[in-house]
C-alpha cells in the first residue's frame, strides 16, 4: 500500500499573494461568520451513495448584509449590490467617518481615492468581510491588515483595461502635438501656431514598461500607429510579447534607447520611483514619458529637474504620488506636462464594466464564495475544487477533533499533516486543506475567526508549526486522496488512547462516498461518519458494549448515527466510536462514564 517518496514542508508565512491572471470560478468558502456551507446528501443523511449537494446556510436569515461604496459606482453595480445587500452611498468621507461607520459594515467599496488603512480594518472590530477595489490597482489598500484580519480584498481587473491604454495613447498623441497647451493657448485669444509644431510617432521607439493587461494593449495600438515598440517586463511571457510583435529588453536598455516611454507596472516596493535622477541621467536627451500607471513610480522631484534640464522633452501624467496634486505643484504647473485628474479607467464603458465586475465579487464573496480576482487569498481552480469539496469538509473536522482531544496545558504547536494520495505531488493543491485543518484546531480553542485568508497568518501568529507531508500511494490515482492524517505532537491527551505508538494525538479520515469519516484515532482503526458529534470509548472488548451504551443514549432520546469498534484483538482493549446527532446530557455522559467496562471516554464536538 503505502510506498515511494515523502515530501515535507513547513508552513509559516502569509497566504501567497500571486494569482492567476485569469480564473473563472469561484469556491463555497466560509469567508462571512454568518455563512457557512454543509455539504448535504441528497434523499436524506445516510444515503451515502447519493450525489452531494453544496448548501450556503446563512445564520440570520433576516440579516441583509450592508455594503459602504465609498466612491461613486456605475449604475448597473448598485442595482446589482441593492438587490442583495443594504447599500450606503457616502462619497468623500474623512478617514475618520470611515473608521467610524466600518463597524456597521460587511463590505466596502472602493476606488483609487479611499485609503483604506490599517485603522479601517481594525475599527471594523472583525465585521468587514470584504473590500472591494473597483479597479486594478490595490496600493491604496493596506493588504497585511487585511489579511492579518481575515478580511478578503477583491478587484475588478479587466473591465478598464482597454480604457486605461486608449488614455495612454491619447496622452502620448496629444503630447506629441502639444493639444493641451495649443487649446489653453487659443482659447486665451492667442494664435500660435510656431511655438506649437510637434513631433511625429511614426518610426518612434516606445518602451513599454510593464507588459500586462495595459501595457500590451497601449503596445498593440502603439504599432498601428507606426512605431516601433519595445518592452521591459521580467514577468511577462516572452511569447506573448512576441506574438504582439514587441520584443521584451532590460530595463536599462528600454530607457536608453526610447524616444518615448510609457509606463504600466503596478506601484510595488521595486518599482517606486523607478524613474529617478540617476534613470532619467540614463535616457535619450529629449526622451517623452507618459504616466497612466501610478505617480509614485516617478520621483517627481527629479522629473522637474530633468525636464529642467531637458533630459525629458515633456511628460503626460495621469497619476501623482499625492492625489490630487498639491495645486503650487512645479510639475503640475510645468509648461511642458499635460495632466489630467487620474482619469485613465474613467469612461462610460468601463465603469460600467468595473461595476458590475465589483459587485458580482463582492456578493460572491458575501455568499461565502470565494471570488475569482481575490488578491490576498490562494486561488482554487473549479475542477480541483468540485474534487476537494469532501475533503475541505474532512480537514476542517479532523482539525476540530484533534484539538479537542489536547489536554493538560501542554500548548499545541506542532502540528504535522499527512496526505496519502496515488496523485504526484504537483497534481495534489492541499493549501485548501491545510488552511481549513488550521481552522479547525484554532476556531474551537479561541474567538479568532479563520478562513482561506488569513489561515496562515493566523496560525504563525499563534506560534503553530503546521508541517504538510505527503504519502504517495501505489495505484489509480482517480480519488484526489486517500486519507488524511492529523497529529499534535508534544502534548497529553484527554483521551490517552488517541495518543499513537509513534506519541503523537492522531486522527485520520477518508472520504466514503462522498462522505467525510473518522477512520483512525491513535492506533485504533474506526469506522464512523463525520456528522453530528462523536463520543469515544477505549473499553475492554466483550459482547454487550455497544447495547449498553446504546440504551444510555436512548434513554435521553439522543440519536446513534453510527457506532464502530476498533480493537487491538478479540477482548482486549478496544475503541469505540460513536456518532451521534445530538448533545447528550453531562448525567447521560456520566452514566456512560460509569459502564465498568469503559477504561476513559470523551465527548467530541464536530
Ligand atoms: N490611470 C488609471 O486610471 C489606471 C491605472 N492603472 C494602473 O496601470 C497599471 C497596470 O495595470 P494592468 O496592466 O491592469 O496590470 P497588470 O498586472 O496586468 O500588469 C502589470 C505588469 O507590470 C509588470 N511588472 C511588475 N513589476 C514590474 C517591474 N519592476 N518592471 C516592469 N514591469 C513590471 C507585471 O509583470 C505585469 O505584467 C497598474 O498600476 C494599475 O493600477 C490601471 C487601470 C486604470
Ligand atoms: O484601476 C486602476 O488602477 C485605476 O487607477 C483606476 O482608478 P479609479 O477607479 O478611476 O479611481
Amino acid at each position: 500500500m503505502a510506498t515511494g517518496s515523502i515530501r515535507a514542508a513547513a508552513v509559516g508565512g502569509s497566504p501567497s499573494l500571486n494569482r492567476p491572471t485569469q480564473l473563472s470560478l469561484s469556491s463555497k468558502l466560509p469567508l462571512h461568520p454568518s455563512f457557512s456551507v454543509s455539504f448535504l446528501p441528497r434523499g436524506g443523511r445516510h444515503h451515502h451513495a447519493a450525489p452531494l449537494v453544496a448548501v450556503v446556510v446563512r445564520a440570520s436569515l433576516d440579516a441583509k448584509p450592508t455594503v459602504l461604496v465609498a466612491e461613486k459606482l456605475g449604475e448597473a453595480g448598485l442595482s446589482l449590490l441593492k438587490d442583495f445587500a443594504n447599500v450606503d452611498c457616502s462619497y468623500n468621507l474623512s478617514p475618520e467617518e470611515l473608521c467610524t461607520k466600518i463597524s456597521l459594515c460587511d463590505a466596502l467599496i472602493v476606488r483609487s481615492g479611499t485609503k483604506v488603512s490599517r485603522e479601517v480594518f481594525e475599527s471594523s472590530a472583525g465585521r468587514l468581510k470584504v473590500v472591494g477595489r473597483a479597479g486594478v490597482g490595490i496600493d491604496n489598500v493596506d493588504l497585511s491588515a487585511a489579511t492579518e484580519h481575515g478580511c478578503l480584498v477583491v478587484n475588478a481587473p479587466t473591465a478598464n483595461t482597454v480604457a486605461a491604454a486608449e488614455h495612454g495613447i491619447a496622452l502620448l498623441a496629444a503630447m506629441a502635438r502639444n493639444v493641451a497647451q495649443a487649446d489653453a493657448s487659443v482659447k486665451a485669444g492667442k494664435w500660435q501656431r510656431n511655438k506649437y509644431v510637434g513631433v511625429s510617432l511614426v518610426g518612434k521607439t516606445l518602451a513599454v514598461m510593464g507588459f500586462g493587461k495595459v501595457g500590451s494593449e497601449v503596445a498593440r495600438r502603439a504599432k498601428g500607429l507606426g512605431m516601433h515598440v519595445i518592452s521591459h517586463d521580467p514577468y511577462a511571457p516572452a511569447d506573448r510579447a512576441r506574438a504582439v510583435g514587441v520584443e521584451l529588453v532590460s530595463f536599462d536598455e528600454a530607457i536608453a534607447t526610447a524616444d518615448f516611454i510609457s509606463l504600466h507596472m503596478p506601484l510595488t516596493p521595486a518599482t517606486a520611483k523607478v524613474l529617478n535622477d540617476e534613470t532619467f541621467a540614463k535616457m535619450k536627451k529629449g526622451v517623452r514619458i507618459v504616466n497612466v500607471a501610478r505617480g509614485g513610480v516617478i520621483d517627481e522631484e527629479a522629473l522637474v529637474r530633468a525636464l529642467d534640464a531637458g533630459t525629458v522633452a515633456q511628460a503626460a501624467l495621469d497619476v501623482f504620488t499625492e492625489e490630487p496634486p498639491a495645486k503650487d505643484s512645479k510639475l503640475v504647473q510645468h509648461e511642458r506636462v499635460t495632466v489630467t485628474p487620474h482619469l485613465g479607467a474613467s469612461t462610460m464603458e468601463a465603469q460600467e464594466g468595473v461595476a458590475i465586475e465589483i459587485a458580482e465579487a463582492v456578493i460572491g464573496a458575501l455568499k461565502g464564495e470565494l471570488a475569482a480576482t481575490a488578491v490576498n487569498a490562494p486561488m482554487v481552480p473549479a475542477e480541483v475544487l468540485t474534487e476537494l469539496k469532501p475533503f475541505v469538509v474532512l480537514a476542517e473536522k479532523l482539525g476540530r477533533l484533534a484539538v479537542q482531544l489536547v489536554g493538560g496545558g501542554s500548548g499545541v504547536k506542532t502540528i504535522k499533516v499527512t496526505y496519502a494520495s496515488s496523485r504526484a505531488p504537483d497534481d495534489l493543491d492541499t493549501r485548501l486543506l491545510r488552511a481549513m485543518i488550521t481552522k479547525g484546531i484554532i476556531e474551537p480553542i479561541s474567538d479568532v475567526f479563520v478562513n482561506l485568508v488569513n489561515a496562515d497568518f493566523t496560525a504563525k501568529q499563534r506560534g503553530l508549526r503546521i508541517t504538510e507531508e505527503r504519502v504517495i500511494l501505489d495505484g489509480s490515482p482517480e480519488s484526489p486522496l486517500e486519507y488524511v492524517q492529523v497529529q499534535i505532537a508534544n502534548v497529553e491527551s484527554r483521551f490517552a488512547s488517541a495518543i499513537s505508538d509513534s506519541g503523537e494525538i492522531t486522527v485520520e479520515g477518508r472520504v466514503k462516498d462522498g462522505i467525510p469519516h473518522l477512520t483512525k484515532v491513535g492506533s485504533f482503526e474506526v469506522d464512523v461518519s463525520l456528522e453530528g458529534s462523536i463520543i469515544l470509548c477505549r473499553q475492554v472488548d466483550q459482547p454487550g458494549m455497544i447495547g449498553t451504551v446504546g440504551s444510555i443514549l436512548g434513554e435521553e432520546n439522543v440519536n446513534v448515527s453510527f457506532m464502530s469498534v476498533g480493537r487491538i484483538a478479540p477482548r482486549k482493549q478496544a475503541v469505540m466510536a460513536i456518532g451521534v446527532d445530538d448533545q447528550p446530557s453531562k448525567e447521560t455522559l456520566k452514566k456512560i462514564g460509569d459502564i465498568s467496562a469503559i477504561e476513559e471516554f470523551v465527548f467530541l464536538k464536530l
